[in-house]
């Protein structure tokens, strides 16, 4: 399923935040989205997953979800939004709960997922005893399990230290290489944004408007650490980015 926004922009109250977006995102890529705080990508996604609508223009899904899709358009936060007092199994099982799958049927969905997250040793751990990184990897699970069309992704490695972001970059890439997935996903940091995206929107400060479209040809698996290209790319999106950010920056203490 592919999602096209043709002309979408966004007031709250008299303020503009986003103006005349129009966007594809293709099934089976990662679609990044960076710019400048406040730019409105955290709106964009709200759009996208219907929580809100566009004050003008329009947001199109294109095809049908996967067949055994519980959820089309599904959420990954940054801050896991688990419960707490549900262990890891628990917390998967309520999304499946929520659309009547139980039993064996549930059983095989969350021993699937948790074994595409390496996670299948902790299953019956509660949140609290586990690691930030693995936390959002039982996020990111418990979103595989709905089986969704597109993934929205709201900088979900933000809260990690440095070496867990490493580590769930490396995560992510070797999922989507055994099953590729649709994300779009919004952050702030452009090493994320080159490393994952197959494609980077680059955003202006509010209101938020397409400055640019980065396209990235490289493979993800071949997009490790100190690749010439990607580091080519990260600088040329910092260009792009460092006016709007300093204007934006600006703009907050102004407030
Ligand atoms: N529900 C709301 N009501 C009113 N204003 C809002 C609402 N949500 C967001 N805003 C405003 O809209 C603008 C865009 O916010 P949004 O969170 O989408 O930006 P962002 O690019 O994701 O920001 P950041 O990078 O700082 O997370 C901001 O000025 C914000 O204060």
């Amino acid at each position: 399923m592919d999602i096209r926004l043709s002309g979408v922009s966004h007031f709250y109250d008299q303020t503009e935040v986003l103006r005349d977006i129009s966007l594809e995102i293709p099934s089976g890529r990662i679609v990044c989205i960076v710019g400048p705080s406040g730019c409105g990508k955290s709106t964009l996604l709200r759009l996208i997953g219907g929580l809100e609508r566009p004050s003008a223009g329009e947001i199109h899904q294109l095809g049908t979800p996967p067949a055994d899709c519980l959820n089309p358009l599904t959420y990954i936060f940054q801050d896991f939004a688990l419960l707490p007092w549900r262990t890891v199994r628990g917390n998967i099982s309520l999304v499946l709960e929520d659309h009547g799958i139980r039993g064996k049927a549930a059983a095989e969905i969350i021993r699937d997922v948790l074994a595409r997250t390496k996670l299948s040793d902790f299953a019956e751990a509660l949140p609290k005893q586990l690691s930030g990184g693995m936390k959002q990897r039982v996020a990111i699970a418990r979103a595989l399990a709905v089986n969704p069309a597109v993934m929205l992704m709201d900088e979900p490695l933000s809260a990690l230290d440095s070496q867990t972001r490493e580590l769930l970059m490396d995560d992510l890439i070797a999922l989507w290489s055994r099953t590729p997935f649709t994300a779009v996903y919004v952050t702030h940091n452009l090493a994320e944004a080159v490393r994952l995206g197959h494609s980077i929107v680059v955003m202006s400060r509010r209101p938020g408007q397409i400055r640019e479209i980065v396209h990235l040809d490289t493979p993800l698996e071949q997009r490790g650490l100190g690749n010439a290209e990607m580091d080519e790319k990260q600088k040329y999106l910092w260009q792009l980015m460092r006016d709007e950010a300093r204007a934006a920056d600006a703009e907050l203490i102004d407030v």
